[in-house]
């Protein structure tokens, strides 16, 4: 399977240091090479918060981190790289001269893949020893969140790189679409280029502010856009004679003047005053990495949300969520069942931001949440896995009762720990305890019952042989255990 083993990330600024956290989570290990006095804390702050969304993002197993190193010159940072990554300043004369100096060091095999925001790859390999394994791979800020990297290649890169740029994109979480033909600013820096330009003369001409702009987007159709794009929403806009009737409806009003964008605007000092004003105004209360914060805990509730859609199978980019916890779960090393007549540990997670309610601890349904996560890994560990799932059988939780014993508070580590009842296999009765691990304070207790189905025949059918074969010496080992207290009680019953 295609994988990159080791990654250069050349520049570590806003994107290079975005992508060393995508690396890192993503198991590999970087080296760095950035000559600002301060690239250390730069990359350090931009990390912590990477690793704060990544908590938030997903419960698959990441692999262990990789090293991040920091080298004294281009050439060191290189060796031994096969995916090395150039960032830094949007000049072609002087990317040219970096990605120079990384070609005639790195092995002739190693990508190259340069973040331009819009330069042309052939421009960028005009000049190198092994321009085919040069390309563009433009990120999306914030790399370690947002999924796209635009591929695009020069007139020397070869097609199988662009091909095996993409494959190990996927490794980490990313989906690499080529372009077909090279352009300037190529597709996503087009579209926001056209899209800035109007913006900026609608703030020069007092249209509205930046505050205004911005609400306008983010509660109308920026909405639409995260999840279906301009071509699937506008379809939908024709009505049912779809996208030959909207074309018919509004295609007139292009010859009307609702555009100014092919002038541009002049970014004169007293526009720059008045836009950096708007701003400040807006958004100076917060500082960078706090605005980094919400904006990335807003983007996680965003692919959260997409993951679920089309019943399940993920939409748009919370389809590649899906995909990439895919990857996770079947790369990760398996983890081993050994039936002892001990309840077994399931779970270990952090209480993170999004979890907190407005009585300033981890609101009710994510206790459930943590039960039901802790299920999943039973699930796993008697082979009742994803693959599982989708030949048509599956479990489905049909009753449960939860405790809330004590308050979980931000940042707190927590376990889960579960004892199999007595029960036939086609059902499964567990009774679990959430604790938090600083302290072993049992937090919250669940009892749940789960049937196994056969999801395409909409029935309960006993699990097949394989699961079986897990699940019933787990459920002997634990019929020695003494029934748990609270196992079998009523709401309000009293202790
Ligand atoms: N900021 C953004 O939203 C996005 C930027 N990009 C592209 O990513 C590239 C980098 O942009 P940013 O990170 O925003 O810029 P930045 O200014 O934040 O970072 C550039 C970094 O390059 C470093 N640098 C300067 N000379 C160097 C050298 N000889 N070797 C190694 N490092 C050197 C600087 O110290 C700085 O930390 C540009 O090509 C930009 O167009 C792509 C996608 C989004
Ligand atoms: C502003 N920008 C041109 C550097 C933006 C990009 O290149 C991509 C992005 O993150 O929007």
């Amino acid at each position: 399977m295609a994988k990159i083993n080791q990654a250069a990330c050349i520049g570590g600024g806003v994107i290079g240091a975005a992508w060393a956290a995508r690396f890192i989570l993503g198991g590999i290990d970087t080296n760095m090479f950035d000559p600002h006095p301060e690239a250390q804390r730069l990359v350090s702050e931009v990390m912590a918060n990477a690793e704060r969304a990544y908590e938030m993002l997903t419960r698959a197993p990441l692999p262990n981190k990789g090293t991040l190193s920091f080298s004294n010159s281009i050439e060191e940072a290189v060796r031994g790289a096969d995916w090395i990554q150039e960032s830094v300043p949007e000049r072609l004369d002087f990317k040219h001269g970096v990605l120079a100096q990384i070609d005639a060091a790195a092995h002739p095999k190693a990508l190259i893949g340069s973040s331009t925001s819009g330069l042309m790859p052939s421009d960028l390999q005009r000049g190198m020893k092994n321009p085919e394994r040069m390309f563009v791979a433009h990120p999306f800020n914030p790399v370690y969140l947002l999924p796209l990297v635009e591929l695009v290649g020069g007139e020397k890169t070869t097609r199988a790189v662009l091909e095996d740029a993409k494959d190990k994109l996927a490794t980490i979480g990313m989906t690499g679409l080529i372009i077909n033909k090279e352009i300037e600013g190529f597709v996503g820096d087009r579209l926001q280029e056209a899209f800035w330009r109007e913006a900026l003369w609608l703030i020069k001409d007092d249209i509205c502010d930046t505050e205004t702009l911005d609400n306008v987007i983010r509660y109308s159709f920026g909405l639409r856009w995260a999840q279906m794009g301009l071509f699937e929403t506008y379809r939908i806009a024709g009505g049912e004679a779809g996208m030959r009737d909207f074309l018919s409806k509004y295609g007139p009003i292009l010859a009307w003047p609702w555009t100014k964008l092919t002038d541009v605007v002049d970014l004169d000092d007293n526009l720059v005053e008045k836009i950096v004003g708007q701003s400040d105004a807006q958004s100076g209360q917060r500082g960078i990495r706090e605005l980094e914060r919400i904006r990335d805990q807003n983007l996680v509730g965003i692919l959260q949300a997409l993951k679920a859609g089309d019943e399940g199978r993920g939409w748009g980019a919370g389809e590649l969520v899906a995909d990439f916890e895919a990857h996770l779960w079947k790369t990760a090393p398996k983890p081993q069942l050994n039936p002892t007549s001990e309840p077994i540990r399931l779970l270990e997670v952090k209480v993170h931001p999004a979890w907190i309610d407005y009585n300033g601890h981890m609101t009710e349904y994510r206790y459930t949440q943590c039960f039901a996560d802790a299920c999943d890994v039973l699930l796993q560990l008697i082979g009742a896995d994803i693959d599982y799932v989708k030949a048509g059988h599956s479990y489905y939780t049909v009753e449960s009762h939860v405790r809330l014993l004590a308050e979980a508070k931000l940042g707190d580590a927590l376990y889960v720990k579960a004892q199999l009842l007595p029960s036939d296999g086609k059902k499964i009765h567990t009774f679990m305890w959430l604790y938090r691990a600083s302290d072993d304070t049992l937090l919250s207790t669940y009892e749940q019952l789960t049937l196994h189905v056969s999801s395409k025949e909409s029935r309960s059918v006993p699990p097949l042989p394989e699961v079986m074969r897990k699940l019933k010496p787990l459920i002997e080992a634990h019929a020695d255990l003494p029934a748990p207290d609270a196992a079998g009680r009523s709401i309000g019953q009293r202790k």
